[in-house]
């Protein structure tokens, strides 16, 4: 018997169609419209741009043939409103100038364009219309399609699969919020909606239709976020208490904990010692104090008799915690070593060795410290700088860390790019967070100045100024990624110019081509305060404490990032001296780069430079690096859907207590695979 053919692959628009993931009768119930075609939409003329395409009424006003350059018919029109239009045709037939005489009305469909003689139109459709002639009506819908899919195709398709879509309804109705509609009904809704609907309600999202559908999705994350957390309370962590170090250690300190470090430091404490593992984000604002409170969540685990293990993204923020807490800890007998990618070879081995007997206490690296082959005695407390680039993949590798001993340590993250209240809700359902919302008292709020970079000679003599008063500067020049050799050139250049002006002993250069000692020399010097001005790279970006420097200058500041500015920022205001930021930039400026200059001029205050940055660039670019959450969410907006979240928040505990099956099946139906990324 001959074979079957096989099946032939897929050509053209369904090949289109594939390349969009839309296989599945679901996929296709969800690829839902970009916008609606409104053939009964009129647009005032002075209401329309250039280049769009508009439908309006008007009146013809005059009409002839010109001839002088080339034959053509030239309509004008106005509009009820008073606003004129040029209509040209290059081909017509005498029907079509006497349709259009003087004094006719007409509904005319065209791109409006700017002519050289004023705004016109050329070969728009013309209907001629009696004022009363009712307008049919009819939204049709227009999908985001790639090259080579047609929409006629795609509604089709759309139109065929909707009925066979799996869209029974989950939930049960009484714990539905009411104002919002069947999910089968909502999505038929969304892909052909009744005539006389408001298309701004469709085209803004606030339709209840998309309410109910973004509700949906926003509920399955909640719950899958939940569901991890209950996993880990079925998981065991040590139970870590002590606190004779921790007395011992805020003793030593030359300073009193702020009311908010004490308030976490608790908070932290009683997850320390619970016997599930916890997870928690400690965030707060740049130099706010957390580098203390990690030290002290050290001491009560190490006082347990269990090791701990700090970990910041770059060498030099593991370095910089790294001499903090030597300060701090080591007068006390604690055993601390340094792990990194730099240290190498035999000093690496009986490091190694350290933690694998237990005999270091407290372990002090880069993100490199959980990867396998650094062992632990007794894990019992994982510390992580910067949890936005510590990913699902390092989460699950330090679960596997006490894996064979049935145990799991618990895990502090630590941020410091607060995020607003909604998102923290949504974003870390699966996290406890505490906020560190008071600075060390007697800090001077640090005055923030934007000067064009013809003002940059100026800047200098200050710089000048200030180091012949003893205090001390950063110049920090931009990095970016794909030109990193020019920029580099770009500090070097910029060191070479200062420290002939102001003494070649007496400026520091910092940037990330630096072997991890040289870096490590650089920084000693400035902290010490024997270099008064350090030229850097964004390398210092995060985490460096100097609390003498009271100057900082970004060159090319409408480059960077607004949370990334306000990182940098943090670096100075960090003594009791007033400090100033000087963001240099060269125009002419964007839109959104005014607008982040603008934000930094105005505020200090790091949750007020998260919310403006939330609305300069959206939820998902904001959170960037972390894999699940809102990098998940395809239709809720996490700001402009709070009331929806909240929602939300509040069923899935429900729906989880008395319809587990159901809200697994929610969970599997809106993330699928996904949901796994969730987990972690
Ligand atoms: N309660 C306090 N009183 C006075 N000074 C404090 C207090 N807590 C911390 N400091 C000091 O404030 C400075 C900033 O602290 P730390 O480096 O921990 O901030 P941070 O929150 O980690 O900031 P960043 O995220 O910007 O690095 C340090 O010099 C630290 O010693």
């Amino acid at each position: 018997m001959p074979d079957a053919p096989a099946p032939k692959p897929a050509s053209g628009p369904r090949r289109a169609m594939e390349r969009l993931g839309l296989l599945r009768p679901i996929d296709l119930a969800l690829h839902l419209p970009l916008r609606y075609e409104d053939e009964t939409r009129l647009t005032p003329l002075r209401q329309a741009r250039h280049g769009e395409t508009i439908q309006f009424e008007g009146v013809v006003v005059s009409n002839h043939i010109e001839t002088r350059r080339r034959r053509q018919l030239l309509v004008s029109l106005r509009d009820d409103a008073g606003d004129s239009v040029q209509l040209r045709f290059l081909n017509f037939y005498p029907s079509q100038q006497k349709q259009m005489a003087e004094g006719a009305r007409l509904r005319v469909r065209g791109e409006l364009r700017s002519g050289l003689f004023g705004r016109e139109m050329v070969h728009p459709q013309v209907k001629p219309v009696d004022a009363d002639t009712p307008l049919a009506s009819a939204l049709t819908p227009v999908y985001p399609a790639g090259a080579g899919l047609p929409q006629v195709y795609l509604r089709k398709a759309i139109a065929a699969a909707l009925p066979r879509a799996p869209l029974d309804e989950l939930l049960p109705a009484a714990l539905l919020p009411r104002t919002l509609p069947p999910l089968r009904q909502a999505l038929e809704f969304l892909h052909h909606p009744a005539p006389n609907v408001s298309l701004a309600t469709l085209e803004d999202h606030s339709h209840p239709a998309w309410q109910r559908l973004k509700f949906e999705e926003l509920l399955a994350q909640q719950l899958s976020q939940l569901q991890s957390k209950a996993l880990r309370a079925q998981h065991r962590a040590p139970v870590l208490r002590g606190t004779a170090l921790v007395e011992r250690l805020l003793a030593a300190l030359p300073f009193e904990l702020t009311g908010a470090q004490r308030r976490v430091g608790e908070e932290i404490a009683a997850d320390l010692a619970s016997e599930h593992p916890t997870h928690r984000l400690l965030q707060g604002d740049v130099g706010s104090g957390k580098t203390v409170v990690a030290a002290l969540a050290a001491c009560v685990c190490i006082d347990a008799g269990w090791q701990c293990a700090l970990m910041a993204p770059t060498e030099l923020l593991a370095e910089q915690h790294l001499r903090k807490l030597v300060g701090w800890l080591e007068p006390l007998g604690v055993r601390v070593a340094w792990i990194t990618g730099s240290v190498k070879g035999k000093k690496r081995e009986a490091l190694l060795a350290q933690a694998a007997s237990g005999e270091a206490q407290l372990v002090v690296g880069t993100h490199a410290v959980i990867e396998d082959k650094v062992q632990f005695a007794q894990l019992g407390l994982a510390i992580v700088d910067e949890q936005h680039r510590f990913g699902v993949a390092q989460r699950l590798a330090l679960r596997r860390k006490l894996a064979e001993r049935g145990l799991e340590p618990h895990l502090l993250m630590m941020s410091a790019t607060p995020i607003p209240r909604t998102l923290a809700m949504s974003y870390y359902a699966d996290l406890e967070v505490s906020t560190l919302d008071e600075l060390p008292p007697g800090r001077s709020p640090i005055v923030t100045k934007v000067f064009a970079l013809a003002k940059r000679d100026e800047v200098i003599e200050r710089i000048a100024h200030e180091i012949g008063q003893g205090k001390q500067s950063y110049w920090v020049c931009p990095l970016i990624e794909e030109s990193e050799e020019s920029d580099l050139q770009a500090a070097t250049a910029t060191h070479a110019e200062l420290a002939e002006l102001l003494g070649d002993d007496r400026v520091g250069l910092l940037h990330g081509r630096m072997k991890a000692e040289e870096k490590a020399a650089v920084m000693a010097r400035f902290s010490s305060g024997e270099l008064p001005l350090l030229v850097a790279t964004t390398v210092i970006e995060v985490g460096v404490d100097v609390p003498n420097a009271s100057l900082m200058v970004i060159e090319h500041a409408e480059r960077f990032g607004l949370a990334q500015l306000h990182q940098l920022r943090g670096r100075v205001g960090r003594g009791s001296a007033a400090s100033v930021c000087v963001l240099l930039y060269n125009g002419p400026l964007s839109e959104s780069g005014r607008e982040r200059l603008k934000a930094m001029a105005e505020t200090t205050d790091g949750f007020e430079i998260a919310r403006r940055d939330l609305a300069i660039r959206g939820p998902g670019e904001f959170m960037g690096h972390r894999q699940s959450g809102a990098d998940l969410l395809r239709f809720a907006d996490l700001e402009d859907d709070a009331p929806l979240l909240v929602a939300a928040r509040a069923l899935a505990p429900k729906l989880l207590a008395q319809h587990p099956a159901a809200a697994q099946a929610h969970v599997q139906r809106w993330l699928g695979g996904r949901a796994e990324l969730m987990k972690a």
